[in-house]
């Protein structure tokens, strides 16, 4: 067991972000509160039923989504393990740990802060568990950074099965290696990246630095988000001896914020089809995936001259595998139909969002999405509708579905240059 003195670990001045918070009132004894909303105070918010307060700490409504999916998936861990062991390492006001322990069932929750000044808001918070369920204390809370806890908790071999790397910017491959080496097997690891600069190709060297992938500009940019933080995750665990998959990825423009739940193995490197390159012809519109065996040869088929071979636009090496696992996705969605969080009346958009990560983990559709306003600009006619395009593509045998990720856009195994002849035919040219 843990035994951690947080008065003796202060946080490090490493990442000041967290500390420039506004500050607003707090208060002292928060409830639980189920499914009402009528008795809270104007500065306590409730998620799922939960009271809690947020103080001085930085705190998103927007990361609700982000939360409902690790609190179910942290449930299914325990429903199909039997036990469950988190490590919230960077808890804020410590409202996933409170979820953790009410909805998961977690059997022991450490939250960790490296902010002292957030303690008596955690305290406060986690404090109605026992209230409530009379049972005693299953967490901890301490104020280390995170590489700290998670390093001293691996060299304790006290193991934890779910670890949650809630951080801000590019900073979670940071803790990554030090998070697999305090993860049971089979153990889940909820990463996040809130970096949409790298994602853009905005900052080659610095994606490359933080996720081990030189990025580039490319119109599916928020899907590359996605692959550079799970494919810096592979990279991070493949030097320990492990292999990582992803079960979902998900990415929400309120941020942006990308995040990935990552299952850890026993294993090598990931198939050579999952880890590569991403090439992107600005000329026909056309992606592909390629090893590192083929990048000195790829050429895009509409071009075999060399003289435009700057259309070409290469990025990685980051993950060209599928984004969610259709399996696990179906259990989710079985899990929230029974907490009534999907389904007639559940009034939120978790339903959407699983159906279409469902969708988008048919095998037969590749990486990327296209944006229909490109396939538009290219048959020079007005942006068909998704249903529209969608339909016709499933006539000609064609997979396609709809991305979690861009509204306006298709995932699909048809070609750029059939898109654009569909999308003429819709608009009789
Ligand atoms: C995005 S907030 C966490 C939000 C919280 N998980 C939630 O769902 O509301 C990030 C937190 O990480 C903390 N933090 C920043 N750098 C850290 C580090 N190196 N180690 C531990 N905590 C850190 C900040 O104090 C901040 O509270």
């Amino acid at each position: 067991m843990l035994s951690l003195n947080p008065k003796t670990l202060s946080p490090s001045p490493f990442n000041l972000r967290s500390f420039l918070i506004p500050k607003k009132p707090s208060i002292s004894s928060p409830s639980l509160c189920v499914n009402s909303t009528t008795c809270c105070q104007p500065n306590q918010i409730t998620e799922r039923g939960i009271l809690f307060d947020t103080g001085d700490t930085f705190f998103r409504h927007e990361s609700a989504t982000g939360r409902d999916l690790a609190v179910l998936s942290a449930a299914l861990y325990k429903q199909s393990k039997g036990q469950l062991r988190v490590l919230d390492a960077m808890c804020g006001c410590g409202i996933r740990s409170l979820r953790y322990l009410v909805e998961s069932k977690a059997d022991f929750v450490l939250a960790n802060d490296a902010n002292e000044s957030h303690r008596r808001v955690i305290l406060d918070n986690l404090a109605q568990v026992e209230r409530l369920e009379g049972e005693k204390k299953r967490w901890v809370v301490t104020h280390c950074e995170a590489n700290r806890i998670l390093t001293d908790c691996y060299l304790q071999r006290d193991y934890f099965d779910y670890i949650d790397l809630d951080s801000f910017g590019s900073d979670s491959s940071f803790f990554l290696r030090a998070a697999f080496s305090s993860l049971k097997l089979d153990g889940l690891v909820y990463v996040t990246s809130t970096d949409g600069y790298s994602s853009g190709g905005h900052r080659p060297f610095h994606s490359l630095s933080a996720f081990g992938a030189y990025v580039r500009p490319m119109p599916y940019a928020n899907e590359l988000g996605l692959r550079i933080l799970i494919g810096g995750a592979v990279r991070e665990a493949s030097v320990l001896g492990y292999r990582v998959t992803p079960l979902f990825s998900y990415y929400s423009y309120h941020g942006p914020v990308f995040r990935g739940l990552l299952r850890m193995n026993r294993g090598k490197l990931p198939e050579k089809r999952d880890y590569g390159f991403i090439c992107y012809c600005n000329r026909c519109g056309n992606s592909q995936a390629v090893s590192w065996d083929e990048l000195g040869q790829i050429r895009c088929p509409c071009n075999n001259s060399t003289k435009d071979a700057a259309s070409l636009v290469v990025s990685g090496p980051l993950w060209t595998g599928p984004l969610h696992s259709g399996a696990y996705i179906m259990e989710m969605l079985n899990l929230a139909e029974q907490w009534g969080w999907v389904g007639k009346d559940a009034g939120t958009g978790l339903e959407k969002l699983l159906k279409r990560m469902l969708e988008e983990s048919d095998p037969r559709l590749p990486f990327g999405y296209i944006k229909l306003d490109e396939v538009a600009s290219r048959a020079q006619t007005n942006t068909p509708s998704i249903s529209t395009i969608m339909s016709s593509l499933h006539k000609e045998g064609y997979a396609a579905s709809r991305s979690h990720i861009a509204h306006n856009a298709i995932k699909t195994d048809c070609p750029m240059a059939g898109c654009i002849r569909i999308t003429k035919k819709i608009h009789g040219c």
